[in-house]
């Protein structure tokens, strides 16, 4: 959730005119704050989680499923109900016990969509390795007070998108007639968007700021039947009510993509964050670094998002629709015409993979940076003579080469340097894989780093996993000094590659092939389960890094040889499931009989040493070892990415007919299914029972595939 602060928004011509005052006014505010915190000292370790949620309308006896745009008055409804006291809503911690000691109430924030809800724990996460048992049973806390609220009909749920949003017909809950003058959509209504002056002022600038509307194209997944080459059929190539509709005709719309054109289809998407806080400037630092080789892995690895605008895609993660949705760069920048008005090329989005590492840890190499870096020099050199170091200079310096784009009028008056609202301005406009996140101007917190790549997961049972590795990981990175380094344009081209289907089985990911300085004793204390090869500091980098499978990355390159001959389990699935392919068409995807000789430790053996060497009690550790497993059988293939998940959904139901489509029927179903296993979830009745294939306990259908899914772990 941004900067949500009010005032009269500017429009995009009178924005762009204030944005130098807006950065140099930030800049002020940003050295203002570097003065006072950069000597910060022993900061807690805390953390935070961020869930976000699509509001649906569901009940048994009705054929449709809709988003709900009510989402201002359940925030009130939470808001009022000062307490959050619903009852029936404090379901046993995994040991049994019933105590939510740790926390207040959880916080409940809008998100950009007018169907979104995002949620946090009541107060950041501790140290202690029991308040990670406490994760879980809040999240599913947050999404049963979520429900509380609502109507009886309306749910709560985690899927990425809303698989129909954009779709001909009613998908919304009330029905708005689509085009407005904010968003000039041919497929979704203004009204979509959360009113708050922030949202519909983002979508409305970013377009014109571009001088057209975005261009989210997803190529479109080609089944048996799918007509090719595929053109969309809901696009309408005839509209004339805003002038950006002739973007269609002049070739926004390409064959065999699926074509969405507004902020909503990519900012519509939600995601799990997480949110630590460093003990100082230097160790946040090394985290942000640190992290930033692990987003695409986690991408991969959370894979959640088949489906845009009612058809099957061909890539299963949101991360670059969001990009695309948000991107405002103009055609100067993206190299479309020559350099006249703008300032310089830009190579990327302002929803990107982040372009530069920070630290000043010296086993940073300088060829693992981007030569081509585009920064503000200008910028960069203030930073440098109001005392910050070049390196950090030179990442502020490269986030305010964008422009503000919501700016309000009332904050044009005067430097406020007891704020920070210019700064976070183009802060939080800057939404890459990783955020970087000075104290707030009261310094009353401390140096934060922001792990953002992750896509929500069906189940709070997943999305507390996802979330406790992330925080086992950093205290391995800490605890153990591991050095994650590659060039960062690696790490740009492992994102690409976690798009592709079912990436986390088929392809490899440029991967460090030594975490450690020098080898150290393994769990049995026998042979050492680090790299082979010895450290080459100033050898060739290309030497540092090489090709390894999600599966070999987290569960060590010895597993992966012994669960690489079982083929993935959707060898069992439906013939009618799309394929899992093993052919090669590029250097990243996975070849069956390329193995590697070399060893690789694996994220999570690495984790369960440093278990080991901490005072971890059983029961805490029996319940962190279901986490760390769901995690080893995803990047393994023994269980399914949510992506997967609903792809055999899809395609097993009798409505679909192997032609991309995903129709009205299919999306209720799905909806469903999905809104069934949340309940049974926060029921604390369990995934095999009542949601397990087949008869459920209560007279019910089970969910279809939900074992692949979950597995036996509740
Ligand atoms: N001091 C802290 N240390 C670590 N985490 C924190 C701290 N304070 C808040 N958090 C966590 O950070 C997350 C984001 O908090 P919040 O919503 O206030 O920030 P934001 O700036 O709106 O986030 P975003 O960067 O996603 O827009 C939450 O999970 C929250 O629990
Ligand atoms: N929902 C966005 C993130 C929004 C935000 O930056 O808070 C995502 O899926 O990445
Ligand atoms: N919620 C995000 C995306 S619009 C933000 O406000 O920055």
């Amino acid at each position: 959730m941004g900067l949500l602060a009010l005032g009269t928004a500017l429009d995009w011509p009178e924005a762009k005119k204030q944005a130098h005052l807006v950065r140099s006014w930030g800049i002020k505010q940003l050295l203002e704050i570097w003065n006072k915190a950069k000597g910060k000292e022993r900061d807690a370790m805390l953390w935070g989680d961020e869930v976000e949620y699509l509001v649906v309308t569901y009940s048994k006896d009705d054929p449709k499923v809709l988003l709900s745009l009510r989402q201002a008055d359940i925030l009130k409804a939470l808001e009022n109900d000062t307490a959050l006291s619903k009852a029936g809503c404090a379901p046993p911690l995994p040991d049994g016990s019933n105590s939510h000691t740790s926390q207040p109430p959880p916080v409940f924030h809008p998100e950009f969509g007018r169907f979104m809800l995002e949620a946090t724990p009541g107060k950041p996460w501790g140290i202690e390795f029991k308040e990670l048992l406490e994760v879980e049973p809040n999240m599913r806390l947050r999404r049963c007070i979520a429900k509380a609220h609502m109507l009886s009909n309306e749910y709560p749920i985690t899927l990425t998108t809303f698989p129909r949003l954009g779709s001909p017909g009613v998908f919304t809950d009330p029905y708005y007639p689509v085009s407005g003058p904010k968003l000039r959509s041919q497929f979704v209504p203004d009204e979509i968007a959360n009113p708050h002056i922030r949202f519909p002022t983002l979508a409305a600038n970013i377009r014109s700021r571009r001088g057209r509307k975005v261009q989210v194209n997803v190529p479109v997944f080609k089944d048996e039947k799918t007509p090719w080459p595929w053109k969309d059929p809901t696009v309408n190539y005839d509209l004339h009510n805003w002038p950006e509709d002739d973007d269609v005709r002049n070739g926004a719309a390409p064959e065999n993509f699926i074509h969405m054109d507004a902020m909503a289809f990519g900012m519509g998407s939600c995601c799990l964050q997480i949110t630590f806080q460093a003990k100082n400037l230097t160790e946040g630092r090394q985290m942000y670094d640190q992290l930033s080789p692990l987003g695409p892995i986690l991408l991969a690895l959370t894979a959640a998002t088949p489906v845009y605008k009612g058809f099957l895609a061909d890539t299963d993660v949101r991360w670059n629709q969001i990009s695309k949705a948000v991107d405002d760069r103009t055609p100067e920048e993206l190299g479309e015409k020559p350099l006249v008005n703008d300032r310089w090329r830009i190579p990327k989005s302002r929803y990107a993979s982040n372009s530069t590492y920070i630290s000043e840890d010296p086993r940073l190499r300088p060829e693992y940076l981007d030569p081509d870096l585009v920064i503000d020099e200008s910028i960069k050199q203030q930073l440098l003579d109001g005392g910050m170091d070049d390196r950090l200079a030179t990442h502020f310096a490269h986030l305010f080469i964008r422009d503000p784009i919501v700016i309000f009028s009332e904050d044009l008056k005067e430097l406020d340097l007891s704020k920070t609202d210019h700064f976070e301005n183009i802060q939080s406009t800057n939404w890459q894989h990783m955020r970087f996140k000075p104290p707030p101007a009261d310094n009353s917190i401390g140096w934060r780093v922001e792990f953002r790549p992750m896509e929500i997961q069906i189940t709070d049972f997943e999305n507390a996993a996802f979330a406790v590795f992330i925080v086992l990981i950093t205290r391995v990175i800490l605890s153990f000094d591991l050095n994650f380094y590659i060039p960062i344009k690696k790490v740009d081209e492992n994102m690409e590659t976690a798009h592709a289907r079912d990436a986390v089985l088929t392809r490899k990911f440029y991967f460090r092939r030594n975490l450690f300085p020098t080898a150290r004793p393994s769990r049995s204390g026998s042979s050492t389960p680090v790299a082979s090869r010895p450290p080459t500091p100033t050898g060739p980098v290309e030497d540092e890094y090489r090709l390894m499978s999600v599966n070999e990355i987290i569960n060590g390159t010895a597993y992966a040889k012994a669960t690489s001959s079982s083929p993935p389990s959707s060898s069992s699935s439906s013939s009618s499931s799309p394929p899992l392919k093993r052919r090669k068409t590029s250097s990243s995807e996975v070849e069956d009989n390329e193995e590697e000789d070399e060893e690789f430790p694996g994220l999570i053996p690495l984790v369960e040493s440093y278990l080991d060497s901490v005072n971890v009690d059983v029961a805490t550790r029996c319940q962190l070892a279901t986490y760390l497993d769901l995690i080893r059988k995803r990047a393994s293939g023994e269980l399914w990415t949510a992506a997967r998940w609903i792809r055999h959904f899809v395609a097993r139901h009798p409505e679909y007919k192997r032609d991309s489509v995903v129709g009205e029927g299919i999306t209720r179903d799905l909806v469903a299914a999905v809104v069934r296993i949340g309940e049974c979830e926060v029921n604390g009745r369990g995934f095999r029972g009542v949601c397990g294939a087949g008869e459920g306990e209560d007279g019910e259908e089970g969910v279809e595939g939900v074992e692949r899914l979950l597995g036996g772990f509740r």
